[in-house]
């Protein structure tokens, strides 16, 4: 449910292909803080899923009598709701990632692996040998079938990843999971099923882009405000279509001056802001400078801020003439590897960051803590 873009959730692009590609029928499995997924999805209005039959439903981890109660990976969330499956009179299934922004017709895999009579399909997207450290990396024949599957190689032969989106024929989905105890399907059961079961890949070649760590999601907001992006979000044939609340038009004082950003409903800019994504009902305050960054919904720049390369996250308030990421890119944050040398600094949900402060990068402020100092690049606070 993590904001993107300024005014959608990451959530929201999965879904939203779900609905474009005909497919009305949607389980959406939570485990951390379920809360703001759920109210963000409801009963599913936006995306046209308030049905009777089908629609969407929020699925959670519950505790069983063997002590079970926590997913332990993408299998084993499944097969906590494989009766929700089971019960459907249909012949396949999808499994999707919510971390993913793409806008996939999934039909054309769908058609592709009835075609085959594939036990799973997956979808696959070439990646620079760089990344593959990142994904489960995919070997294919010449007949487009998965002769191997290596999760986070080291080194890889394989120019192409597993985008996590894979089609399962639903009866060979069923039985696996009964019958193969593994938690999780990149790391335990891809690898090793490859050998025994029918493994097609179907290529996507249209914008792809896992946004699970802070620096892809950063680079991901960023890359919208290229000349033509890659990911269209004005595209009538696909849109994505979100929760969002009535706000009044994006507001402009006589001294602001905007270049290169993204500027959602309800803003109130004073400032200055260059190269970032301004999320809905964001207040930046006369004098404010903020450039590279990306601020998420409602949070509050006062008068005479200063910010470079920041991921500010949603009601954030940052005290005036604060200056936060400045210094040396290099030094890094030992608490938060992810963050290592990315040179961003992170400020967390609803955090408070009092007048006056300097800051520097690869810092991370954790949600909900008031701030009242000075913080070296590469502290966590
Ligand atoms: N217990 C749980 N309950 C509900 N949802 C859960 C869950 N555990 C994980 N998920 C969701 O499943 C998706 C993928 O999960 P992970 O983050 O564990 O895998 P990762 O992205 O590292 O690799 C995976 O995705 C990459 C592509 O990005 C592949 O290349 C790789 O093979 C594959 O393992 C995410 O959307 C995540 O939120």
């Amino acid at each position: 449910a993590t904001p993107f873009a300024g005014k959608y959730r990451i959530i929201d692009f999965t879904l939203s292909n779900c609905v474009n590609s005909g497919i009305y029928d949607v389980g959406v499995l939570s485990q951390h803080q379920p809360r703001s997924l759920h109210e963000h999805i409801g009963v599913g209005k936006p995306w046209d899923l308030d049905r009777l039959q089908g629609g969407v439903r929020v699925l959670h981890p519950f505790p069983t009598p063997d002590g079970g109660g926590w997913q332990r990976g993408t299998a084993d969330a499944i097969r906590y709701h494989l009766d929700v499956i089971e019960e459907r009179p249909v012949d396949y299934v999808m499994v999707l990632a919510g971390d993913h922004v793409y806008k996939m017709d999934y039909r054309p895999l769908l058609d592709l692996h009835m075609q085959r009579g594939a036990d799973i399909t997956l979808a696959v997207h070439s990646v620079p040998p760089h990344e593959a450290y990142r994904y489960g990396m995919v070997s294919v024949d010449g007949e487009g079938r998965v002769t191997k599957f290596e999760e986070k190689p080291r080194r890889t032969s394989s120019a192409l990843a597993s985008m996590g989106v894979y089609a399962f024929r639903k009866d060979y989905l069923v039985d696996l999971l009964y019958r193969d105890q593994a938690v999780d399907f990149g790391s335990e059961m891809l690898p090793r099923i490859v050998n025994e079961a029918n493994v097609c890949a179907y290529t996507f070649n249209g914008y792809w882009a896992d946004v699970g760590t802070v620096q892809a999601y950063y680079e991901a907001n960023i890359a919208l405000l290229a000349e033509t992006p890659a990911l269209d979000l004005y595209d009538p044939e696909w849109v994505v279509r979100t929760r969002s609340f009535e706000r009044p038009a994006a507001q402009l004082g006589a001294e602001a001056r905007i270049e290169r950003s993204l500027l959602c409903d309800g803003c109130r800019v004073d400032g200055h802001v260059s190269g970032s994504v301004i999320g809905t009902g964001v207040v930046v305050g006369a004098d404010a400078i903020i450039r590279d960054s990306v601020i998420m919904p409602d949070s509050v720049i006062e008068p005479g801020v200063v910010l470079d390369n920041c991921v500010v996250d949603k009601q954030v308030v940052i005290g005036r003439d604060c200056r936060i990421g400045e210094g040396s890119i290099g030094t890094p944050n030992a608490a938060q590897p992810q963050l290592l040398n990315t040179g961003l600094s992170v400020i967390g949900k609803a955090a408070r960051i009092s007048a006056g402060h300097t800051i520097g990068r690869n810092v991370v402020v954790t949600a909900r803590s008031f701030v009242d100092q000075d913080l070296a690049s590469g502290e966590t606070f």
